[in-house]
């Protein structure tokens, strides 16, 4: 393993629960509320996640690349850079910026995951390649060291697809034990974590903390539940 984040999974004693600071999706709209991203991150801390993820694509959710920036120097824990990755010097700007991880997703990047996923690697940065689907399956285990994360929505339909861990079900089989799995998207009971851990090591979760009352309270739910 490469990197913080894929470090601090191995080694969780608890639920491995990211958790995503999400200000804006397509499907729900403003999610922050009013509230600041470093208090969702301080709840997050407090609540004992593995991770912190934040997009940084803005014009479908609102993220900026200076937010990211602010809550890596903000945290000891793992962050993820979550955005629509295309370039190499976009790989080499999150490592600069303090992130431990970058998704690259399959769809897009296709035959050159795994030479992304090798370049992030030289910055020091797990590659968290993220699929959908078995063809997109293909690309993502050429990458010979990375975090494979399987999105139980369709990112195509901006997330306006409700997504469920069936998904994770079908994919997470048909992945080598080297690989380190995250479920991702639409995980919002504990039944639903339950599931996902059933074939993953970790899950990735934003909406449904965001949206809750006390994002602290419901972190440690689901950080403490057995399952
Ligand atoms: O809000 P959810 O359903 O818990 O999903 C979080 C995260 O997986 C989702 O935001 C996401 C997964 N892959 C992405 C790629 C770009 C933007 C966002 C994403």
């Amino acid at each position: 393993m490469v990197g913080m984040l894929s470090r601090a999974i191995k080694k969780c004693e608890k639920n491995p629960v990211i958790a995503e600071v999400k200000v804006h999706s397509p499907k729900h709209g403003d999610l922050l509320r009013g509230r600041n991203e470093i208090d969702i991150l301080r709840a997050y801390e407090r609540a004992g996640a593995v991770g912190i993820s934040y997009i940084t694509e803005s014009k479908n959710f609102k993220g900026s690349f200076e937010v990211f920036k602010k809550i890596c120097s903000s945290t000891e824990l793992p962050v993820l850079r979550k955005d629509f990755i295309t370039s190499k010097e976009d790989v080499e700007r999150t490592a600069q910026a303090g992130g431990s991880a970058v998704l690259l997703i399959a769809r897009i990047l296709r035959d050159d995951i795994p030479e992304f996923a090798d370049f992030a690697a030289e910055h020091g940065l797990d590659a968290l390649i993220e699929v959908h689907s078995e063809d997109e399956l293909e690309f993502a285990l050429e990458a010979r060291r990375a975090m494979i994360g399987i999105n139980n929505r369709d990112i195509a339909k901006l997330e306006l697809d409700d997504g469920n861990v069936t998904v994770t079900e079908k994919i997470a089989p048909l992945i080598p034990d080297g690989f380190l799995k995250v479920s991702e998207s639409g995980i919002s009971s504990i039944d639903d974590l339950r599931k996902a851990l059933q074939y993953t090591n970790a899950v990735l979760i934003g909406t449904a903390f965001m949206r809750a009352e006390d994002p602290e309270k419901i972190v440690r739910v689901f950080v403490e539940a057995r399952i």
